[in-house]
C-alpha cells in the first residue's frame, strides 16, 4: 500500500468548494420529497458498501492507527452498522407527521409536527474514529433526506481513502461527496451557508466551527470531548469496574472520547483496586515491557506529535512526585505509549488539566463522595461520568447532583452503543444529540404545521373589542390560570 501519510492532502480551493456546495441545491431540493422506502435503500446500499471492503477496512486503519481488526470491527464498522440497521428499521415511523392535541387557546385547530431535511449538510469528523464518526452522522443525514459534504482528519489517509471510494461508489457527488484536507478546507467550507454542521472533535475547534456557523445563522450539533471521570467506591465489584474502565481506557489506545480520564477510588479499596488493573493489564497485554510493546492488541498514537504530548504530560506528573503503578514507557518514533497506571498526581500537574486522550490512567484515592462531587462540578461539564457504586444513594446523589452528556452505573463507554439514547455532550463536551432518531431529529427541520378545523375559537375575539369580548377573555385568563 502507498504510504498516504508521506503524501499529505492538499488542502481544496475554494472555487471546488463552492462548486461541489452549489452542485448540490437542487439534490437538496428533490430530496425533500423523498421517501422512508428510497432512504433505507440507501442505507441498505451503504451497509453493503461497508461490508464488502472488511478486509480493507482492516489494511486503513492497521497503516493510520494500528487498531487491532477486532478494534476495527467492534468500534468502527459495528456502531455505524447498527445504526444504520436502528435507522432502517424505524425510518418510517420517525418520518410520519407527529399529531398534536390543540391546548386551550388553540382549540379547534389540528397540529402536527412535520419533519423535513435541513438541507445541504456539512459533516466535519476527527482522526481517533474516522469510519464511526464521519458514517454514523451520515446515515443519520441520509435517513432524514440530506445531501452532505464529508470533511474527514487529514490525520487518517488510509481510511479517508477507502471512505472517499465508498462514497463515489455509492452516490452522485451531487447528493454526498467526500472533500479531503486539513483546517484550511475545513474552514473554507465553514464560510458557505450550510443548512447544517454536524462537528466531531476537540472543544477548541467546536468554538471556530460555532462561530463560522453564527455567520449564516447555520445550526450545529457539536459532539465534543473532555475529561471524563470515574467514581469506584468500596461498594462496587471492584472485579468488573477495573475491567471495563481499562477496557474503555485503553482500546484505540485510550484516543476515545468517551474514555474514562481519570479514576477516583474510595480509599479503603484503592489498594485492591489498583492491584486488580495492574493484573488486568498483565494478563491483557504481557508482563514485561518488551511484551507489552508487542502486543497485537494496542493500538498506537495517531502522530509522534500526539505521542510526544501525551509523552511530556507523563513526564511532567512524575517529575512533580506522581507515583508509576504500571507502564509510563513511550517512544514517539513508534508512537507507542504503554498502559499506564499513575497514583497520586500533584494537583498542579498538567495531565490533571488536559484531556488526556491516551493510555494513561491516574487513580485518586477519595473520603467522601461529597468531595468528589464538588470538585467535578468544578470543572467543564464532561461528555460521560461513570460511577461503580451499589450503593443506591450515592448512586442517586451522583446522578443528580452533577451534569455530563452521558451517565452510567456500574458501566463503562456502552452508552455510546445504545441506539435508543441521544449521544453528545453538554456545553463545554457538545451541543446536540447524535443517534438513533436523535440523529435523525438533528438533520431535521422540526416544522409547525397548524391548520383550521370547524370551529375558530379566535374569531370570537377579532375588533372591535367590545365589553363581552373583554369578560370572554378575562375569563379565559382566569381559567389558565387553575387548569
Ligand atoms: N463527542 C464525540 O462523539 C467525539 C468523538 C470522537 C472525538 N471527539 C473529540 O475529538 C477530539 C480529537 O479529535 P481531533 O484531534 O481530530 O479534533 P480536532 O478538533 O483537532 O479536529 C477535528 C476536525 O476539525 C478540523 N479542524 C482542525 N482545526 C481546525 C480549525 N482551526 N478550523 C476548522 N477546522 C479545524 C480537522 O481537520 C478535523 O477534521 C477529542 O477532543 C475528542 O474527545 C469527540
Amino acid at each position: 500500500m502507498k504510504d498516504l501519510a508521506m503524501h499529505p492532502i492538499d488542502d481544496a480551493d475554494p472555487q471546488t468548494l463552492q462548486r461541489l456546495f452549489e452542485q448540490q441545491a437542487p439534490t437538496a431540493l428533490a430530496l425533500r420529497s423523498s421517501t422512508a422506502r428510497e432512504r433505507v435503500a440507501k442505507l441498505k446500499r451503504l451497509r453493503d458498501g461497508l461490508l464488502r471492503r472488511r478486509e480493507a477496512w482492516y489494511t486503513a486503519f492497521a497503516a493510520d492507527l494500528r487498531k487491532p481488526p477486532l478494534e476495527v470491527d467492534l468500534t468502527e464498522l459495528l456502531p455505524v452498522l447498527d445504526e444504520a440497521r436502528h435507522a432502517a428499521a424505524h425510518l418510517a415511523r420517525w418520518m410520519r407527521p407527529q399529531r398534536v392535541w390543540p391546548t386551550l387557546t388553540t382549540l379547534g385547530t389540528h397540529a402536527k409536527v412535520l419533519y423535513q431535511p435541513r438541507g445541504r449538510c456539512l459533516i466535519i469528523g476527527p482522526w481517533n474514529y474516522p469510519v464511526n464518526t464521519l458514517l454514523g452522522p451520515l446515515v443519520s443525514a441520509i435517513a432524514a433526506g440530506n445531501t452532505v459534504i464529508l470533511k474527514p482528519s487529514e490525520f487518517t489517509p488510509h481510511v479517508n481513502a477507502l471512505v472517499a471510494e465508498l462514497v463515489a461508489e455509492l452516490f452522485d457527488p451531487a447528493e454526498v461527496t467526500v472533500v479531503q484536507g486539513g483546517a484550511a478546507t475545513a474552514q473554507q467550507l465553514l464560510v458557505l451557508p450550510f443548512d447544517h454542521v454536524f462537528f466531531t472533535g476537540s472543544p477548541a475547534v467546536g468554538k471556530i466551527v460555532m462561530g463560522a456557523a453564527a455567520q449564516h445563522l447555520t445550526s450545529v450539533t457539536l459532539e465534543l470531548g473532555g475529561k471524563s471521570p470515574v467514581i469506584v467506591d468500596e461498594t462496587a465489584d471492584l472485579q468488573r469496574a477495573a475491567e471495563l474502565i481499562l477496557w474503555g481506557k485503553f482500546t484505540n489506545a485510550g484516543q476515545t472520547c468517551v474514555a474514562p480520564d481519570h479514576v477516583f477510588v474510595q480509599r479503603s479499596v484503592k489498594d485492591r483496586f489498583t492491584r486488580l488493573c495492574q493484573e488486568l493489564i498483565a494478563a491483557r497485554y504481557g508482563v514485561t515491557d518488551a511484551a507489552v510493546e508487542a502486543s497485537p492488541d494496542l493500538a498506537r498514537m495517531i502522530t509522534r506529535r500526539h505521542t510526544e504530548r501525551l509523552g511530556a504530560l507523563i513526564d511532567d506528573a512524575l517529575s512533580r512526585g506522581a507515583t508509576l503503578l504500571a507502564g509510563g514507557r513511550h517512544d514517539a518514533a513508534a508512537r507507542y505509549v504503554a498502559p499506564t497506571l499513575l497514583a497520586d498526581v500533584p494537583a498542579d500537574a498538567r495531565i490533571g488539566a488536559e484531556e488526556i486522550f491516551g493510555p494513561v490512567l491516574p487513580i485518586e484515592a477519595f473520603d467522601s463522595i461529597d468531595d468528589v462531587i464538588r470538585r467535578i462540578n468544578t470543572q467543564p461539564k464532561p461528555l460521560a461520568l461513570y460511577l461503580f457504586s451499589h450503593h443506591r444513594p450515592t448512586q442517586a446523589a451522583v446522578t443528580t447532583q452533577t451534569s455530563s452528556g452521558g451517565i452510567c452505573l456500574n458501566h463503562c463507554v456502552q452508552q455510546y452503543a445504545h441506539g435508543g439514547l441521544p449521544f453528545g455532550g453538554v456545553n463545554h463536551s457538545g451541543i446536540g444529540s447524535a443517534h438513533g432518531v436523535f440523529g435523525f431529529k438533528a438533520f431535521s427541520h422540526e416544522r409547525a404545521c397548524l391548520a383550521s378545523g370547524r370551529l375558530m375559537v379566535l374569531s370570537l375575539f377579532y375588533p372591535p373589542y367590545t365589553p363581552r369580548k373583554n369578560r370572554l377573555s378575562a375569563a379565559l385568563v382566569r381559567a389558565l390560570r387553575w387548569v
